[in-house]
């Protein structure tokens, strides 16, 4: 019940009136039903009396409830599609405005089975609500119905209701414990899935261990996916079928016992076997209705779980339009970093790393190299650097203003950043710049690329290129960005040698003319001398220096 009530208040919230609005269509088309069971049973005990008035009135009924059936339909689905597409909307910004820290422990498999699995088993419990109104308000006016042909029986048939409702509780919360464990499983098959999709060529090439991996851990996330899903729903269906019983009991105490006990007359016991008869359509819809109901409840949870609540209104805080102000002037002369710390802790490894504490002062229109061996920390800096990781202590300024979580957003704007795991959109998006293409164009000539792709509409005709030649549009699109400060992670690792040198002896001098800052992350050591300074990274340590360290030196002079 919880369940339900959870979801209704997210759909109620979404637009009262409408909702109020359908549910009371529903029960008008509920109450029409029990009009029109009632005048059949009267006709049935009358028969050859028919009067023009009940015909009338059946056909007035008739009409009644197909208006407000359909209302109310519409009315419900219309309401529970706009709720699932603001969801949609809202977890796709919320996923975006967490902390980048907390979403990378997550990992994109959490992530994704939550925006398809969770989010498909609230769209579907919120598609059953409108059915769910429905058939409740048959159900009540069934109940009215039973109370106005005697009053005892419908104390009686309460009883055995309310005594069916108690027995079904029992598996119910069972299965519900069952469902929850289904959908752990569905983390590690999503992983799996993910596995399949980045790790194609791999699979394909090994025999060995493509079976392996079939065999081992998707085999046991899908079966166990699928045992604990068939255990839930075998409570719940046992829970149902027990359901159906007591109404045939009913039934049958009615049609066979009552008649000799009680003084029943003809009209109430065929009203109330006729009630009986129909209220089951119904009861079966809603007794279905509560399995789907709770696998909801499951996604609600593992949603609110990621820390994504759905009634929190945090994704408009980095959105305000006073953040975007503060930081916003291109006259800075200095990003310092004053012990700054940041970690890494994985519980189930027990391993940790940490950045820092970190003391320096970055110039505007300086070009840094950073440099240091793998897994010393350096992407892990300008994370840090980039503001997409807040710092654990100490903090960076821009000359005197502190970056803090009000002015994040609009410090953010400040860089232009090439990861190595950089990620390209076809459509150059966030360019208001009618000319865009024109100059996307330049910049394609320039990065030579002219051959293989041209943009339209601020859209690139292709991504399906080399490595290297998509890192030199992931660089267009930094190009484009024209930000005060570039950083570039192992951006020419990729490069084919002649476009390595133009990217360390033409490019990074252009910009740097242009007055950008850039830092770059580079394993280069030929070209280490075209920076102003150099950052050393070893094991989490930082240190600033104007000379190329000496490891480097040593290499070039030996
Ligand atoms: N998301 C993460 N969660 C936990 N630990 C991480 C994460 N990312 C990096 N680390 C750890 O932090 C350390 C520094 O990683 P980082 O990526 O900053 O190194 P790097 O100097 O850029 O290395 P490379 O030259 O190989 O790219 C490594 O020991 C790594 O295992």
């Amino acid at each position: 019940m919880e369940n339900s009530m959870e979801l209704m208040r997210f759909i109620f919230s979404s637009s009262r009136q409408t909702f109020i609005l359908a549910v009371l269509a529903g029960i008008g088309s509920g109450l029409c039903m029990v009009g029109l069971l009632a005048l059949v049973n009267q006709a049935l005990h009358n028969i050859g009396e028919v009067t023009v008035l009940s015909m009338g009135l059946f056909t007035a009924l008739l009409a009644a409830m197909v208006f407000f059936r359909v209302n109310s339909t519409v009315l419900l689905t219309k309401l529970s599609q706009k709720s699932i597409a603001e969801m949609r909307m809202r977890l796709s910004k919320k996923i975006l405005a967490a902390p980048l820290k907390v979403t990378e422990r997550q990992g994109p498999h959490k992530l994704l089975a939550t925006l398809t699995d969770d989010v498909a088993a609230l769209a579907n419990g919120i598609m059953r609500l409108p059915f769910l109104f429905i058939n409740l308000a048959v159900i009540s006016g069934c109940l009215v119905y039973m109370l106005w042909l005697s009053w005892w029986l419908f104390l009686l048939a309460l009883f055995f209701i309310f005594a069916g409702i108690m027995v079904y509780r029992l598996p119910e919360s069972r299965a519900l414990g069952l469902l929850n464990e289904a959908r752990g499983f569905a983390d590690n098959l999503y992983q799996g899935f993910q596995a399949i999709c980045s790790g194609t060529k791999e699979l394909k090439i090994h025999r060995k261990r493509r079976e392996m991996f079939f065999n081992g851990p998707l085999q046991e996330a899908a079966q166990g996916y699928a045992d604990k899903t068939i255990s839930g729903t075998r409570y719940y269906s046992f829970a149902g079928s027990f359901g159906l019983l007591m109404f045939f009991m009913i039934i049958g105490f009615l049609v066979y016992l009552f008649p000799s006990w009680a003084n029943l007359d003809a009209a109430t016991l065929t009203g109330y076997v006729m009630v009986f008869l129909f209220i089951q359509g119904p009861m079966e819809v809603v007794v279905s209705a509560i399995p789907e109901l709770a696998k909801t409840s499951v996604g609600l949870r593992k949603i609110q779980k990621l820390g994504l609540d759905l009634n929190l209104e945090e994704e408009g805080k980095l959105e305000t339009p006073d953040n975007v102000q503060l930081i916003e002037s291109k006259q800075w002369q200095t990003i310092s970093l004053d012990s700054v710390i940041h970690s890494y802790y994985r519980e189930l490894e027990d391993t940790h790393f940490q950045l820092g504490p970190i003391d320096m002062s970055i110039n505007r229109g300086e070009l840094i190299f950073l440099i240091g061996g793998n897994g010393s920390g350096k992407t892990t800096f300008a994370k840090l650097l980039l503001g997409l990781y807040e710092p654990e202590s100490g903090n960076i300024k821009v000359d005197d203003v502190i970056v803090e979580s009000n002015n994040l957003e609009s410090y953010r704007q400040l860089f232009s950043v090439v990861f190595v795991d950089f990620f390209l959109f076809e459509q150059l998006l966030g360019f208001e710049d009618a000319e865009i293409d024109a100059l996307a164009e330049s910049y394609i000539e320039k990065l030579q690329l002219n051959h293989k792709v041209k943009v339209e509409d601020g859209k690139l005709s292709t991504v399906q290129l080399s490595q290297g030649q998509k890192k030199r549009l992931a660089l267009l699109t930094a190009y484009l960005e024209d930000r005060d400060f570039y950083v570039f992670d192992e951006w020419a690792a990729d490069q084919d040698p002649l476009f390595k040198r133009i990217f360390y002896t033409q490019i990074l001098p252009d910009l740097k003319a242009k007055g950008k800052t850039v830092l770059v992350i580079s394993h280069d050591d030929q070209y280490f001398d075209i920076a102003d300074r150099y950052i050393k990274m070893d094991s989490g340590k930082a240190e600033l220096s104007e000379h190329m360290p000496e490891i480097f030196m040593d290499k070039e002079t030996a």
